[in-house]
């Protein structure tokens, strides 16, 4: 089952227009096996999309490969109506910035290095950084509430602390999109939460496109605006959290049965296995 919903050309290293992901009939295999196979979805700026899907289902590869770091075997990924593969690489990251799943070890700088280095795209290894570089380093510690330990060294962090400085150097970074593989596995519930929201804020707030992967369903269907499913490389649904979140959907998507109820105050829904 599918169901899915579902730009100007940049030229040297000229700041991107916003625009939106298209990924087209995408395949991939690896040792003779379909890792992605015929997926299909649009993503546009201002919105939060999850991935969401069981371990090993392709996930972390879609992420990749909208960032650029692998290439499909057949199929097209555009970003501003160009393929992702023709971009010069600095133009890229002016516009979209991708957080791995296993972080780099910054530790050694302190907060505000390391949302500098989120600069990098714009300024290069020759130039200076400019008044807008550290407008855009201060307005990323601020939106993420990372003034307050903005001179504190990365390691005195706690893990919470941490995955917003890292949030707040991608900010700095990109201006179309953020892609963050599960940018809050290693946090509690009330810190998934508040960083989930906090994303959904940047994202309605400044127009910025936010793809990001996560495990727990009913963070994903509170805060995401679209949930793509996957299932062994295939997409079994792409909507709105309310269309998505359905028993059936769900349990073909995880292969176990799952139930649906809505939350009482909130309204949106929840996921329990049944
Ligand atoms: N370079 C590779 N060579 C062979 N197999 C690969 C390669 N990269 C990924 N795979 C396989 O592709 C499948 C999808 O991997 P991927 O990391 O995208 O899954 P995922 O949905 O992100 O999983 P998880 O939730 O466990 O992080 C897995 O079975 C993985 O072993």
């Amino acid at each position: 089952m599918i169901r899915s919903d579902n730009s100007p050309e940049q030229k040297g290293e000229a700041s991107p227009a916003p625009s939106s992901f298209e990924v087209e009939a995408v395949h991939l295999q690896r040792d003779g096996r379909a890792i992605l196979s015929d997926v299909s979805f649009k993503i546009d700026p201002g919105q939060v999309m999850g991935i969401v899907g069981s371990n090993g289902a392709g996930k972390s590869t879609l992420m990749k490969m909208l960032a650029g770091h692998v290439r499909p075997d057949t199929g097209t990924v555009l970003f501003c109506g160009k393929s992702v593969s023709a971009w010069n690489p600095r133009a890229l990251a002016r516009g979209v910035a991708f957080l791995p799943q296993t972080l780099p070890t910054n530790e050694n700088h302190t907060v505000r290095e390391l949302v500098s280095l989120g600069r990098y795209p714009w300024h290069g290894p020759f130039r200076r950084r400019s008044d807008e570089d550290y407008k855009a380093i201060e307005e990323a510690l601020r939106q993420t509430d990372c003034l307050p330990h903005a001179d504190r060294l990365v390691s005195t962090l706690s893990g919470g602390e941490k995955q917003r400085a890292w949030i707040a150097m991608v900010l700095a970074q990109a201006k179309q999109f953020l892609l963050l593989d599960e940018p809050t596995s290693a946090l509690d519930i009330a810190h998934q939460a508040r960083t989930l929201d906090l994303l959904r804020r940047i994202s309605h707030d400044n127009g910025i496109g936010v793809v990001l992967i996560v495990h727990d369903l009913n963070i994903a269907a509170r805060f995401c605006d679209k949930l793509l499913t996957l299932r062994d490389g295939q997409v079994v649904a792409f909507d709105t959290p309310e269309i998505v979140m359905q028993p059936d959907i769900l349990s073909e998507v995880y292969d176990i049965p799952i139930q649906v109820f809505t939350h009482p105050a909130e309204g949106y829904s929840v996921g329990y296995i049944a």
